[in-house]
């Protein structure tokens, strides 16, 4: 990764005329992702029928003037739109439609991240770092990561970081504190309905999370599913998935992964288990997590937490469902 010097990095953005795209690439262009000194190159990948729209937005790049912004290019082809990427933001994604059922969104995925994952692989830069955004998010990381055999795996991530950042605005709230003094919040498992918010081992403004967590209804019916279902709420609210948030946490992770996480904090990232904390090696699962940043950073997995039982019945099911996608990925020789 270069930092602070004038070598642009290259940041491949995928579904670059998507929702998401729209509210991310001015934050990247801006300096907000990779810090005030480094030039940035975006590299925007489409499908074909959203190349008009990304030159759209390329348009309006162009119009901010970016100091940071060395560059753009639009492409449709994965072998060019990773050519060089130092960091790959994969958000674009096939939406469920009527009638499909999970395993066919696996499956359309696959026919996304599989393709992707290979080119990866094939033209990247060496240190490379590859965001998952697109949901499936863990299990299309999964699938990125195992179609690209000489990328070391903890490149790969998918991005639970806006499950994260949704955790700590909910616990500010409940314990009527500024949000920057929610510190040390988890999200372990999936990206999905049945990840599982750890308040546990927290500090809420110097009192321990445990604290707020002894009201188990509050906890269990309103902390965790608010939560949990955030993304469903938005959607129902909005008519329209979570887009600027979305664009938030993307940059949140890459600026934490590349730079550090602050000194007595930590992060949640999905990551390529380990099989720390009895999460089965070789799933994407969400963990507590930091980096120390600089070149050749990675996510480390915050060690020795003590798991209560309560805690340890939701990390294992949301566990049981990303070996259930893992499952059905390889089924469909994905991976
Ligand atoms: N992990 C998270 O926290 C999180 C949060 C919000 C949304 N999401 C997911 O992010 C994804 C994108 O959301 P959005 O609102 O921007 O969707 P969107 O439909 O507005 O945009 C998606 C874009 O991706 C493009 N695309 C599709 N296939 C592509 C491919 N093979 N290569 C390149 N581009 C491709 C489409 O043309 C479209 O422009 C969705 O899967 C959504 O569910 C994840
Ligand atoms: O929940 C969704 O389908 C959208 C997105 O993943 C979100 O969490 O907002």
């Amino acid at each position: 990764m270069t930092t602070a010097t004038t070598q642009p990095v290259n940041v491949t953005v995928t579904g670059a005329a998507g929702q998401i795209g729209y509210a991310l690439l001015f934050r990247i262009a801006s300096g907000q992702m990779l810090g005030p000194d480094t030039p940035v190159r975006l590299r925007l990948l489409e499908i074909p029928q959203g190349v008009k729209a990304a030159e759209g937005t390329a348009m309006e790049l162009d119009d901010c003037a970016f100091p940071l912004l060395a560059g753009i290019d639009i492409h449709d082809d994965p072998r060019a739109g990773f050519e060089g990427a130092n960091v790959a933001l994969l958000v674009g994604a096939r939406p469920r439609g009527p009638g499909m059922e999970r395993a066919d969104l696996l499956e359309a995925n696959g026919g996304i991240f599989k393709p992707q994952g290979e080119a990866i692989n094939a033209v990247a830069a060496d240190d490379v770092k590859v965001l998952v955004v697109g949901n499936p998010a863990n299990t299309n990381a999964l699938i990125a990561a195992s179609n690209a055999p000489d990328v070391p795996k903890d490149r790969f991530t998918a991005m639970t970081r806006l499950d994260h950042n949704r955790a700590l605005s909910q616990v500010a709230a409940r314990a009527g504190v500024p949000v920057a003094e929610v510190r040390r919040l988890t999200i372990w498992g999936n990206h999905s309905a049945s990840q599982y918010p750890d308040l546990f081992h927290a500090d809420v403004a110097g009192r321990p999370g445990s604290e707020l967590a002894q009201d188990r209804a509050w906890l269990l019916d309103d902390f965790v599913p608010t939560v949990a279902k955030r993304g469903a709420a938005i959607i129902d609210a909005r008519g329209a998935s979570s887009a600027a948030s979305a664009a938030n946490a993307a940059v949140d992770h890459v600026h934490d992964w590349v730079l550090g996480t602050p000194e007595g904090d930590w992060t949640s990232a999905g990551i390529w288990s380990d099989g720390s904390y009895g999460v089965p090696e070789g799933i994407m699962s969400s963990f507590p997590v930091t980096s120390a940043g600089g070149p050749g950073a990675t996510w480390d997995v915050v060690p020795d937490l003590e798991i209560g039982e309560l805690s340890r019945e939701r990390i294992d099911a949301s566990v049981a469902e990303l070996v259930e996608e893992r499952d059905a990925v390889r089924g469909l020789g994905l991976i």
